[in-house]
């Protein structure tokens, strides 16, 4: 592994992380937004993200300046429980970041591989690099949906892919998901990765061990910039 992989940032607590990533993120997000007139976030879903988000959204930043993408989504509609689009408008496209403008993975497709060409093509226009990516990760070392039994793996981690949205197949996903590709990830001007418990922190201590090498791992070693942890118990 590269020696700048990643920088760990400890809190005590979930509250304090929530709101110095969140001061982080708008901070960057600002940033963006005077150097080029426009801010992109990328943003993961699942039950970590919800406290950051609710405190990002308050951050009086210029919001009507950012868009907001996600880093992988399931193949289930906005409706859903299982929606990262739902949980994002729920609680992070409130309050000042409901100025905003949101640009979703999932939407009405025969199946996954024909909303992934069609969402490659939509997503083209953004204005790529991400300025901020946020990721999470989950204890079997999945990192967006770079789930270690997906099918094509290989082809998900793929630092030089030109794809910008990917399907992915894999039995440990329950349903099939649409992800960034690990090219997209790694050229964000900042790479976060928000992961709380003890569990979490062990699976991280394992992935960057010498070992067998978990999609996180490919994550750290592709990022031409350290990736900043932000832990709590
Ligand atoms: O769609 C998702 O679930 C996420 O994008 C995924 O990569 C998530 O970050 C990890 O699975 C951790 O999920 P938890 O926060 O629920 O532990």
């Amino acid at each position: 592994m590269n020696s700048a992989a990643y920088s760990w940032n400890g809190f005590a607590g979930r509250q304090e992380l929530a709101a110095a990533l969140a001061d982080h993120v708008a901070g960057r997000l600002t940033k963006a937004i005077a150097e080029r007139g426009t801010g992109l976030l990328a943003v993961s879903g699942g039950t970590t993200p919800a406290k950051f988000f609710a405190a990002l959204s308050v951050i009086p930043i210029a919001w009507d300046k950012v868009i907001v993408t996600l880093v992988d989504e399931r193949f289930v509609p906005a409706s859903s429980p299982r929606s990262n689009a739902g949980l994002v408008a729920a609680n992070l496209l409130q309050n000042a970041a409901k100025a905003a403008r949101f640009v979703p993975l999932y939407h009405e497709a025969v199946g996954i591989e024909d909303a992934a060409a069609s969402d490659n093509a939509a997503l083209q226009s953004l204005p790529w690099p991400l300025d901020v990516v946020v990721l999470g990760m989950g204890p079997d070392g999945h990192t967006a949906s770079f789930f270690p039994d997906a099918d094509d793996l290989a082809k998900l981690l793929d630092p030089s892919s030109d794809r910008i949205v990917l399907p992915v197949h894999a039995a440990s996903a329950v349903e099939p998901r649409l992800t960034l590709s690990l090219a997209r990830i790694v050229d964000a001007g900042f790479i976060a990765l928000h992961i709380e418990g003890e569990d979490k922190r062990t699976a991280f201590d394992s992935a960057v061990a010498p070992g067998p090498r978990k999609p996180i791992r490919a994550v750290l070693d592709a990022a031409p910039k350290p990736v900043e942890v932000f832990w709590a118990p």
